[in-house]
């Protein structure tokens, strides 16, 4: 534990899964936060993350579990956010921050902020880090260590209540970045959401070549499995964020089936330098980001 003060005295973790539970261990590896309680629907879940000491107490109820609470964080899928801030709302204390860590932002702020009770505030938020597992047994300290964090402050956000957020990240290792909602979710789309789509239906699609009688998945190797990796992440996490971010994520896959279709283009027509091109293009910029 670094010797850093506590400046969450309770955090209410709403949600102990891969993303809030990894939160909580980080934060307390941190020593920013004084006590951490938890709240989840799926009881065999919240008694692991108590087993495993990822939060205090698992609370009984909604209600006790906020109660006192000086920073919520809500880790559920997006399209349950709203629900869960109605929820919580008449049960917040004054100063109350509530945040989140969702994949989608313009609809979840739109949504929550409103809901939020006078004295207390919400600051939308998203780690830009994960894995493909889910639940609190997937969850682990260092999953943000030098990963961003987007937060999607809106121009009435107490900037008070921001900086904390901003803190609380960084006690967790993240740099944070500033971005209006609507860019954030034009952004996710393509360097999150796109892919994700992208190996969910080659997958399917490999899977449902039916040339041979035999599945083929099982001759795959590192490049299948590399690229797919994230295909194995939780379906009803990315039902929710496809259907949030639908403009979103239509206009990438457009964008990504007019490369792609350029791309056939070049296979049909036998272009040898044109393939070769097309090829050192995306290499220089995969190869930048590293
Ligand atoms: N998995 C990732 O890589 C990743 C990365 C960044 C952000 N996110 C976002 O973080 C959020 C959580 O994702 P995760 O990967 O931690 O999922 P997870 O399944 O590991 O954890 C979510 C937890 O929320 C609980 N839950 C669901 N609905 C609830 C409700 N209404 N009330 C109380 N508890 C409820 C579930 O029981 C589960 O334990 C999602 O919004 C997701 O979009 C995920
Ligand atoms: O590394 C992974 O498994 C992830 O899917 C993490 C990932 C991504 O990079 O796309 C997934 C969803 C998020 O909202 C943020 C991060």
């Amino acid at each position: 534990m670094s010797g850093s003060v506590p400046f969450i005295r309770r955090l209410a973790v709403i949600g102990v899964g891969l993303i809030g539970g990894s939160l909580a261990r980080a934060l307390r590896t941190a020593g920013a936060v004084g006590e951490i309680i938890g709240i989840d629907r799926d009881e065999a879940n919240l008694r692991q993350a108590a087993e495993l000491g990822v939060v205090d107490r698992a609370a009984a109820t909604v209600a006790e579990g906020v109660a006192g609470a000086d920073m919520v964080f809500l880790s559920v899928p997006v399209r349950a956010m709203a629900g869960v801030v109605r929820e919580i709302a008449p049960h917040l204390a004054a100063g109350c921050i509530v945040t989140d860590g969702g994949s989608v932002k313009a609809e979840v702020v739109a949504a929550c902020d409103p809901l939020m009770p006078a004295g207390t505030c919400f600051v939308g938020g998203h780690p830009i880090a994960g894995t493909e597992h889910s639940g609190v047994g997937a969850s682990f300290a260092t999953l943000y260590q030098g990963k961003r964090c987007i937060l999607t402050p809106a121009a009435t956000t107490d900037r008070d209540a921001l900086a904390t957020v901003a803190r609380m990240w960084e006690a967790a290792g993240s740099e944070v970045v500033l971005m209006d909602p609507e860019k954030h979710d034009r952004v996710v789309a393509a360097i999150s959401h796109l892919p994700h789509m992208v190996a969910y239906a080659l997958v399917n699609a490999v899977e449902g070549y039916d040339r041979f009688e035999e599945s083929i998945l099982r001759y795959s190797a590192g490049g299948f499995r590399d690229f797919t990796r994230i295909a194995s992440s939780d379906p009803a996490m990315w039902r929710d964020i496809a259907l949030m971010n639908r403009e979103g994520v239509l206009e990438m896959m457009d964008h990504f089936a007019a490369y792609f279709g350029q791309l056939r283009s070049l296979v049909a027509a036998g272009d040898a330098e044109g393939l070769e091109r097309f090829f050192r293009d995306s290499k220089e910029s995969r190869d930048a980001i590293l």
